[in-house]
């Protein structure tokens, strides 16, 4: 069994997908969450994390004078925790250059989107406003370049005729609570990792799209 994987989880939400890494743990995952930590007091996450009783913390943005300042704490914060790996669950906070350098292949995201597609926000809008017949989510190491991490996981979920947005968003999020799960396990068990030339599952470079999963 591989040693335990500590994670750090920060959200800024509802927590669905912290909910499922927290569902997901034990059994043959080795990761344990040792703290989520939320930009905003308000994220229902919080009360997810404290259900399961996982520590949390608040850092609110405007207690700092700038962007930089935040990062430096929240860094601090997660530093205390000595994380494996730290997590963005819906964490809605670009993060400067100097935080993701200090994380370099320790970080990961998940997005609302078949990466490289709609980076940013109001993902699935553009999806639909486009009519395009695929959309889905993805599973990335986090770079400074927004969105622009080397992927990890997709997954591929098909647009349905005349679907509205908020059928398409439950559908995506189903396949999140898969994916990144699935991707986090990876971590931890030593198979995924972040390479010179991108991600790697087992050794071997992963493709551009990272492992894609058609559902
Ligand atoms: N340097 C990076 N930081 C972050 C990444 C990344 O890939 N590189 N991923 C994002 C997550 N994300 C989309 O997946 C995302 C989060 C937030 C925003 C954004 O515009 N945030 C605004 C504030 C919005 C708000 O407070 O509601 C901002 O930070 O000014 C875009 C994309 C996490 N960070
Ligand atoms: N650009 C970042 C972004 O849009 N992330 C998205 O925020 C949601 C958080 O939901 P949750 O709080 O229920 O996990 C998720 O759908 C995630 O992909």
């Amino acid at each position: 069994m591989p040693d335990a994987c500590d994670l750090v989880v920060l959200i800024s939400g509802a927590g669905s997908n912290l909910q499922a890494l927290i569902d997901s743990l034990g059994n043959r995952n080795p990761a344990r969450i040792r703290a989520v930590i939320s930009n905003r007091a308000d994220a229902y996450g919080l009360q997810r994390a404290r259900q399961a009783g996982i520590e949390t913390r608040v850092l609110q943005p405007r207690d700092y004078p700038d962007r930089d300042g935040f990062d430096d704490a929240l860094a601090d914060l997660i530093d205390g925790y000595s994380p494996d790996l730290v997590v963005l669950a819906g964490f809605m906070r670009i993060l400067g250059p100097a935080f993701v350098r200090r994380y370099n292949g320790r970080l990961l995201n998940i997005h609302p989107s078949l990466l490289p597609k709609y980076k940013g926000l109001d993902t699935h809008r553009r999806a639909l406003e486009a009519g395009d017949s695929e959309h889905g989510c993805s599973v990335h190491f986090v770079t400074e370049e927004l969105d622009g991490g080397p992927l990890a996981l997709q997954a591929v979920v098909p647009i349905l005729a005349g679907e509205g947005l908020e059928n398409l968003a439950q559908r995506v999020h189903e396949q999140e609570h898969l994916i990144y799960p699935l991707a986090v396990r990876w971590f931890a068990e030593g198979r995924l990792r972040l390479g010179a030339q991108g991600a790697m599952l087992d050794g071997t470079p992963l493709p551009a799209t990272g492992q894609l999963i058609r559902i």
